[in-house]
C-alpha cells in the first residue's frame, strides 16, 4: 500500500507533559483515516507533528518520503486547524483570491473550491457575518486550494449540522477516491464509522488501529463507543 505518512518512535513533549508517547502509524493514500480520541489525549499535537509546525518532536516521521515540515512538502498538504485562519473583513472570495495567490493556485480553483464545501452561493459574503458552521467551510475550502496529496483536518465537522456532516464527509472520500490521503480528527465516536480506517487514541499511545469493523469484531461489540471502553478496560 502506498502510504502518505509513514512514523516510527514518534514522542512529543509539551510543558513538562509527554504527549505522544511513542507512536507508530501510517496514512494511506486513497483513504480516510479518522484520528479519534477523547479531548486532550494529543489528536492535535499529532496533526501539528505531521505539517511540521510541532516543537520538541523526537522519532521518525516521513510524509511522502520526506521528513514532516520539509519545504517542498508546503504545496502538497492542506492543513486545517480549529482556529478560524481566514481573514473577517474580506468576502469569502477574497480571501480564497488572497491565499490563492500565497499559494500560487490558479485563481480558476476557487470555483471549484467553493463549490466543493456548498458555499458557492455565498461567495460574496463578508467572513464576519458569516455562522461558525460557515466559515469553518471556507477554512476547508483554503485547504482544498491547489489540490492537495495530503489533507489533515482538525476536527473539521465540529458544530455543523448532520446534513453538512453528511455532506462533508462524502467530499472527504471522493477526495480520497481521487487519490488524496484524509486523515480527519474527532473527539465525536459517532464519526467513526464513516472512516476507512481508525487511529484510536488515549493519552498519547493508540489503543486500536484498523477498519472499524476490524476493531469491533476484536472488542467483541457492535458499536466503537462500545469498543473503545471495551479497549481501555482491557487494559486497565
Ligand atoms: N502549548 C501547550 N503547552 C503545554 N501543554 C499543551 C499545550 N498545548 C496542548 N497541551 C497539552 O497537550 C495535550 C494534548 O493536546 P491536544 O490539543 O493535542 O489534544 P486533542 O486531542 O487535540 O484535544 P481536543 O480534542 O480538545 O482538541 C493536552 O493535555 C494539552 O493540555
Amino acid at each position: 500500500m502506498n502510504n502518505a505518512v509513514e512514523a516510527h518512535g514518534l514522542e512529543v513533549t509539551r510543558g513538562s507533559r509527554e504527549v505522544l508517547r511513542g507512536l507508530d502509524f501510517t496514512v494511506p493514500v486513497g483513504e480516510v483515516t479518522g484520528l479519534l480520541g477523547p479531548s486532550g489525549c494529543g489528536k492535535s499535537t499529532l496533526m501539528r507533528v505531521l505539517v511540521g509546525v510541532q516543537a520538541k518532536v523526537t522519532g521518525t516521521v516521513q510524509v511522502f518520503g520526506q521528513p514532516a515540515g520539509s519545504r517542498a512538502l508546503r504545496s502538497r498538504i492542506g492543513y486545517v486547524t480549529q482556529a478560524a485562519s481566514v481573514y473577517d473583513d474580506l468576502s469569502i472570495t477574497e480571501n480564497l483570491a488572497f491565499f490563492a495567490r500565497v499559494l500560487g493556485v490558479d485563481r480558476g480553483e476557487i470555483d471549484r473550491c467553493l463549490e466543493a464545501v456548498d458555499l458557492g452561493g455565498h461567495a460574496d459574503q463578508v467572513v464576519r457575518n458569516l455562522s461558525g458552521g460557515q466559515r469553518s467551510r471556507v477554512n476547508l475550502a483554503v485547504a482544498l486550494l491547489g489540490k492537495p496529496d495530503l489533507l489533515v483536518l482538525d476536527e473539521p465537522t465540529v458544530g455543523l449540522d448532520p446534513v453538512l456532516r453528511e455532506s462533508l464527509w462524502v467530499m472527504f472520500h471522493r477526495l480520497a477516491d481521487d487519490g488524496a490521503a484524509v486523515l480527519v480528527s474527532s473527539h465525536v465516536m459517532d464519526e467513526a464509522e464513516r472512516c476507512d480506517r481508525l487511529l484510536l487514541m488515549r493519552d498519547g499511545v493508540f489503543i486500536a488501529d484498523g477498519t472499524p469493523a476490524a476493531i469491533k469484531q476484536k472488542a467483541g461489540v457492535d458499536d466503537i463507543e462500545q469498543a473503545f471502553l471495551s479497549i481501555v478496560r482491557g487494559a486497565r
